[in-house]
């Protein structure tokens, strides 16, 4: 299967002051690629200044919501217009230049053996650089209470930098997922691993902002820590047999899922053809 076609989505809300220098950065390195900007009406007049970016580049497109919704809502909107408008691979990514664009080929280059490539902040050859040490904690704590939880193997499963093989979103309900705030990241990864997609993780050296601040928030925290409970309380914690690597050349048709969790009617209880 080709993955030609990459499109990073970029969440903001009042980043004036780095969304210009982020793009500068992603299409110098990547110049094929494509950037999407979904901007949540910011009173800082970031949405305009993207405007101005997609005006002088064909590659930078920009969706304009309302209001602060969260950055799950921002991605699940920027996700559908990627899969509308037909790309192979999905990208997100912070638009404060903490995730690097230049380290973007490294994770498009391990999607050749995977379905999610996580930048990963916690893996040997990962960093960060620049945190306080009370977020260091929240990150290393929160992701050993979700791998605990959940049963889930992975070391960063709250990374926000990651790349998606299209068909891992076309086949998940999106409308679906309620996550909010930044346990979205886990929400997702937690659907596509059970689904029993590849799931892999790349180091990455994660560069805390110097312009803008941070919208993480107590509640943020609170929704994340609930929700991580509540799905390891209401599901069971085995994984499904991995999925055949089906995004090969010649896909096989799907299956409905033996999961006794995923209820009938679910897209993954449905036979679909790949690509269909
Ligand atoms: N559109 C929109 N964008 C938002 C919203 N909230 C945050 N964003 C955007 O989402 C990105 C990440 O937000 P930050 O506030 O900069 O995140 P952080 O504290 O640096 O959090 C990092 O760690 C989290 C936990 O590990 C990660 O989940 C997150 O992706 C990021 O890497 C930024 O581009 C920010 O403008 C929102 O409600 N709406």
């Amino acid at each position: 299967m080709d993955l030609h076609r990459v499109v990073v989505c970029v969440p903001t809300y009042n980043e004036r002051d780095n969304l210009p220098d982020t793009a500068r950065r992603l299409r110098a390195a990547n110049p094929t690629v494509d950037l999407l900007v979904i901007d949540d009406a910011s009173p800082d007049g970031t949405g305009k200044i993207a405007d101005e970016l997609a005006d002088n580049d064909d590659h930078i497109h920009v969706l304009h919501r309302d209001g602060k919704a969260g950055l799950g809502t921002a991605y699940i909107a920027g996700f559908t217009w990627a899969l509308d408008h037909g790309y192979d691979v999905i990208v997100e990514m912070d638009a404060d230049g903490s995730h690097q664009p230049e380290q973007l080929p490294r994770l498009l280059a391990a999607l050749a053996h995977a379905d999610l490539v996580i930048g990963s902040r916690w893996v040997p050859g990962g960093e960060v650089r620049n945190w306080p040490r009370t977020r260091l904690l929240l990150s290393r704590g929160g992701n050993i209470y979700v791998r605990a939880a959940l049963g889930m193997p992975l070391r960063d499963a709250t990374a926000g930098y990651r790349a998606y093989r299209a068909d891992v979103l076309r086949d998940r309900d999106l409308t679906g997922v309620s996550s909010q705030g930044y346990c979205f990241q886990v929400d997702l990864a937690w659907q596509a691993w059970r689904a029993g997609y590849r799931v892999t993780e790349v180091p990455i050296t994660f560069v805390e902002r110097e312009r803008g601040t941070s919208k993480m928030s107590n509640a943020i925290v609170a929704e994340a820590f609930w929700r991580v409970a509540w799905w390891a309380a209401t599901t069971r914690r085995r994984r499904p047999t991995p999925r055949t690597p089906h995004l090969a050349a010649n896909p096989t048709p799907r299956q409905p899922t033996t999961d006794p969790d995923v209820p009938a009617g679910h897209p993954d209880n449905v036979t679909t053809s790949r690509g269909a």
